[in-house]
């Protein structure tokens, strides 16, 4: 169905097109005495009614995707909960000594499950690029912190409920406020406040701590469930902070991010890759945030696993070898201009589009675009209810040239899976500063060539009468400057804008009378360079959460029926072995199958528990297992096996010694469940999934 009014809206928007360069030429000819105003009229009637029918298809597509069928979300996400929690995919940790907020353990098919996404990421990322992976330790000492600016700026704003003293997100308290403001219909705003409310609404990131403060005593926020008062809100370092070694003198910190272990490493990994650009590394590990309010579930917990990639490359070149692969690719973007439009709606896009209408900064980073949507959805993420969204540009750091966050649609609303950012030559730079090494690449080129070459001087003077103990920090962050980043910086200075250089975070103020930027031509036969870095960063936890939902449902609306339809690539079982009945010799040749699959590599359990066969199917379904094998008395006369498959619930009869292949080529994907049924004869018993 979704996909039907997918394709609508495609014919649709072409037909809103070709509509509108008839109107203008309609016009055009009126102008020239060639058309009647009666015939202009018509068409702008008919412009008109298409523009309505494509706005009401696409309302259409929003209500058909993400909203569980017959139920609240409220009572699927609680029903959903429930069977991930009772078959231990994961439940809260130290639960018997009564929990702490934020921290989770996976229990056996949990374990499995995240297992195989981390490996199909690796598979799909690592391997198919070729990227350099690195593991570095979760303990980081200050420095490296203070450099990327954590110590300094990884802080959400606090506020306390004045009686109890229980903390709260000061943002998300305003937003949730603000948010019902908008949708209280029993007290509907006057449309000037709710233009206001949406304005606040759309700002609240990036408000100061006092402008926070305000808006909150403004709208009168009370702290939720006790509804008293609050405190001002402050900052919090989301950062857990130890100390290293007995002595206890070097501050360290757990990282919050596996990304810096990879820009501390770039130097050896650029020698390792033979001094050329572009090259990708990457890192899967664990990540630590002292959230100030964990909630729902997986989504928003204290510790996490990350899975990120630095794809370091020319800041003057970023286009992707591979780009032409996945140029044709069509996921649903969610651009700056369609979230100021009135519609607020994805549409979807080639990414082939997208770069060549400046939509997408680079190559690169549509690219990595491309290779998330194609992953998402490999694991089982529904396409209609992923999205691209761009960062407003109030949400992107300053350096940043454009970023793009991998939304997933779930009951909790749209989820921010992962986070795929042209961060500039940010990071290196400020590292570079800070450790004192040289972390450019360099081009060498085959001749010598005349080029302009960009020349900083620096006035040590002023800079050290007016930033002091600061200055020389200041002076080297100027000479260190790559050639873009200079020239812009030239170029605010000479339009009176107000310039600045960011030193561990902190943009200081520069002045003409600072320093000189010259361009100057001279011959030269290399030239150097900080690379720029696109950074995919995935949360493994977030995505596994989004997919437990996109793959739940009740079977025949039965909530006692619960299946997840895991993708076989991720599924934790690949397939359960049922003797039908609890009888020695079915057994034994149960036993036998589960040691052949084993030896084919795939997880397997057998069943012999028993209840009745549609029993027994009832409980793998509900961990997702996307294959049963059943040994019956045919079995012993024939050596023939019923397979079966989870959502069809079809079986077909299969000769033994052909099913751990067979179960290999479904679990890899490189065979269909179709093709399976088209080759072997169908089974209609005895293994009734009713039985
Ligand atoms: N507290 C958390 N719990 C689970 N996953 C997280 C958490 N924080 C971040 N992630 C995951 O790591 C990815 C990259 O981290 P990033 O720093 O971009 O997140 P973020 O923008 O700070 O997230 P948010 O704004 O939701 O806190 C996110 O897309 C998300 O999948």
């Amino acid at each position: 169905m979704a996909e039907e009014l997918q394709t609508s809206i495609k014919d649709l928007e072409a037909a809103v097109t070709k509509q509108g360069d008839t109107v203008r030429s309609l016009k055009a000819s009126l102008k020239d005495g060639k058309a009647q105003k009666a015939d202009v009229d018509a068409a702008i009637e008919q412009l008109k009614q298409l523009k309505i029918k494509l706005a009401s298809t696409q309302k259409a597509l929003e209500d058909a995707i993400g909203k569980p069928s017959g139920t609240s979300k409220e009572a699927f996400r609680a029903a959903m909960v429930n069977t991930l929690e009772r078959r231990m995919f994961y439940i809260p940790s130290f639960k018997i000594y009564g929990s702490v907020a934020g921290f989770y353990d996976f229990g056996p098919p949990g374990c499995a499950i995240k297992q195989n996404v981390t490996q199909y990421w690796r598979q799909h990322f690592v391997l198919e690029e070729n990227m350099l992976e690195v593991e570095c330790p979760a303990v980081t000492p200050e420095v490296v912190l203070k450099a990327s600016g954590h110590v300094d700026r990884f802080t959400d704003f606090m506020v306390a409920d004045a009686k109890t003293g229980d903390c709260h997100r000061a943002d998300h308290l305003l937003e949730a406020h603000l948010e019902a403001l908008l949708e209280d219909n029993k007290n509907p705003l006057t449309p000037e406040k709710r233009e206001e409310v949406r304005d606040t609404l759309a700002r609240v990131e990036e408000l100061s701590a006092e402008q926070l403060g305000a808006a909150l005593t403004q709208y009168g926020v009370k702290a939720p469930d006790t509804k008293n008062d609050i405190t001002a809100p402050y900052p919090f370092n989301l950062m857990f902070k130890t100390s290293i070694g007995p002595r206890g003198d070097l501050t360290g910190y757990l990282r919050p991010e596996t990304a810096q272990g990879i820009f501390v490493n770039f130097r050896d990994l650029l020698y390792y890759n033979g001094g050329k650009l572009p090259f990708a590394a990457a890192q899967i590990g664990q990540s630590y945030r002292n959230e100030i309010a964990p909630r729902a579930g997986l989504l928003r917990v204290r510790e996490f696993t990350q899975a990120e990639i630095e794809h370091f490359c020319n800041p003057s070149d970023k286009s992707h070898p591979k780009f032409q692969a996945i140029a044709g690719v069509t996921p649903l973007l969610y651009s700056r201009e369609l979230q100021m439009g009135a519609e607020k709606l994805a549409k979807p896009m080639s990414l082939r589009e997208a770069v060549a209408g400046g939509i997408i900064a680079n190559q690169t980073l549509a690219y990595f675009i491309g290779r998330t949507y194609l992953f998402m959805t490999k694991i089982g993420i529904n396409p209609l209810r992923l999205r691209f969204r761009q960062h407003l540009q109030h949400e992107m750091a300053h350096y940043a040239e454009d970023c793009w966050d991998a939304e997933v649609e779930s009951s909790y609303g749209w989820v921010e899976c992962a986070g795929l950012a042209d961060r500039s030559a940010y990071d290196l730079r400020a590292h570079a500063t800070k450790s004192k090494q040289d972390l450019a690449a360099r081009e060498k080129f085959a001749e010598p060539r005349m080029m302009d070459v960009v020349v900083t001087t620096v006035n040590k003077q002023v800079i050290g009468k007016t930033f002091k103990r600061d200055a020389k920090a200041i002076q080297e962050a100027l000479e260190q400057l790559g050639e873009d980043d200079a020239l812009c910086l030239k170029a605010d200075l000479e339009a009176g804008k107000a310039a600045t250089v960011t030193v561990e975070g902190h943009a200081w103020p520069i002045t003409p009378a600072m320093v000189k930027i010259d361009k100057v031509e001279k011959k030269v036969s290399s030239r150097t360079f900080i690379p720029s870095v696109i950074e995919p960063s995935f949360g493994i936890g977030r995505i596994l959460y989004c997919m437990f939902e996109h793959c739940y449902y009740a079977r025949d609306n039965d909530d006692k029926r619960a299946v997840f339809s895991f993708t076989p690539v991720v599924a934790p079982v690949k397939a359960t072995v049922f003797p039908l009945l609890q009888k020695a010799e079915l057994n034994e040749h149960a036993e036998r199958i589960s040691a052949s699959l084993t030896a084919a590599g795939l997880a397997n359990t057998v069943d012999t528990t028993g209840n009745t066969i549609g029993r027994r199917y009832a409980r793998t379904d509900e961990i997702g297992v996307p294959f049963a094998v059943t040994v019956d008395f045919q079995t012993l006369a024939d050596n023939t096996v019923t397979m079966r498959e989870r959502d069809t619930t079809a079986q077909v009869r299969v000769p033994v010694p052909e099913v751990p292949q067979l179960l290999r080529q479904l679990s890899d994907m490189t065979t269909t469940w179709q093709t399976v049924q088209d080759r072997y004869p169908a089974q209609q018993q005895p293994a009734d999934d009713e039985a």
